[in-house]
């Protein structure tokens, strides 16, 4: 840890990962390797985002994903572009996307990894210059075998991921991530083509006065929720939903806060997916000391049976996120 904060301001994401990869148990170089070639399509995707305008790569694809939504253009774009970089790179042997009905084996059949990734998040947003970002979990294969990744592979439970993370597209374009020994931040300089080092060792505040979630499904929201919301109001908290889990999420990390997305009538099961936006989420917060969970169990703790499942998601700082426990817990006493 000491030699964590060692690292100032301004350091180049690949010499942090250098100077980082002897903290990790399998120092091998791989995962490194993994990471660097994530922020290298980080950095293609986000020369797309910001151009997209210009190059007529806006609005529909013209096809629906697995989930029944209508992909995006830089859904489809920034799925190729990551898949591209981590096939490329040789240490993934299989990836789970968002934007694919089912996994891709990417011939690399002596890669250690699989990745499980949300390309492009936020769609509603992408046309609208809102901030979107991509979500990412790294696992290692189950097994020393090499071949396809298998299925097994793929549905580990969230506290067996070995890094995990996200970037965002904002007004800066952020990579955040954690290999298990706390969370940095890297800022992209796109004149240099670089990601340096901006907010070292990120911690959530314990408490905070910003609560995001979607209101317009209040009516189908499940009684504790509903009740919580009543008490924020009463707190004078403020309301702050863009409709980009990484763009919410990424706020609320930083100033405190909580996001709810609940289970819904049109989501009985919530909206968000649990093998690649919840699981990276969660790995996150609970390194900066947040929590995360689907209201009752802890969203790491969860084994996935299916790759596109669904999970209701409660996730921020921590007395934030206990107290929408005790009020769930509470309507369901009272029910
Ligand atoms: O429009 P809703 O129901 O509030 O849902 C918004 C949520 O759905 C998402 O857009 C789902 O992610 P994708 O855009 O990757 O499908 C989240 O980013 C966001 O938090
Ligand atoms: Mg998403
Ligand atoms: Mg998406």
């Amino acid at each position: 840890m000491d030699d964590q904060l060692a690292l100032p301001v301004g350091t180049t994401l690949d010499r942090f990962i250098m100077r980082k990869q002897e903290e990790f148990p399998y120092a091998t170089g791989e995962l490194s390797q993994l990471l660097r070639d994530i922020a290298l399509a980080a950095k293609i995707v986000n020369r797309e985002i910001n151009r997209a305008g210009l190059l007529g790569i806006t609005g529909n694809y013209g096809q629906q994903n697995v989930q029944g939504e209508e992909q995006q253009k830089l859904d489809v774009i920034a799925n190729i572009r990551f898949i591209r970089a981590l096939r490329n790179g040789g240490e993934v042997c299989t990836i789970i996307s968002e934007e694919d009905d089912h996994v891709i084996q990417t011939g690399n059949t002596e890669g250690k990894y699989i990745v499980a990734m949300d390309p492009l998040d936020g769609s509603s947003n992408i046309d609208v210059n809102v901030a979107i970002g991509t979500i990412f979990s790294v696992y290692r294969r189950t097994s020393d075998a090499s071949g396809d990744g298998t299925l097994e592979d793929c549905l580990q439970s969230g506290a067996r991921q070995v890094a995990a993370g996200y970037i965002i597209y904002g007004s800066s374009t952020m990579l955040v991530y954690t290999t298990g020994c706390g969370v940095n931040g890297f800022t992209y300089e796109p004149s240099l083509g670089e990601f340096f080092l901006s907010h070292p060792m990120i911690m959530t505040p314990s408490e905070g006065k910003i609560y995001s979630c979607n209101e317009g499904n209040l009516n189908s929201f499940p009684e504790g929720i509903k009740a919580y919301l009543d008490y924020c109001k009463e707190q004078n908290y403020t309301s702050r939903y863009i409709g980009s889990l990484v763009g919410d999420f990424h706020r609320n990390l930083l100033k405190g806060g909580v996001y709810i997305y609940p289970a819904t009538a049109k989501a009985p099961n919530g909206k968000l997916r649990l093998v690649y936006e919840c699981n990276a989420l969660a790995m996150i917060i609970e390194q900066a000391g947040g929590m995360a969970t689907d209201g009752t169990e802890r969203i790491l703790t969860k084994t996935p049976t299916e790759l596109h499942q669904r999970s209701p998601l409660v996730i921020g700082s921590p007395e934030m996120v206990e107290k929408v426990h005790t009020f769930l817990a509470e309507k369901v006493l009272t029910a």
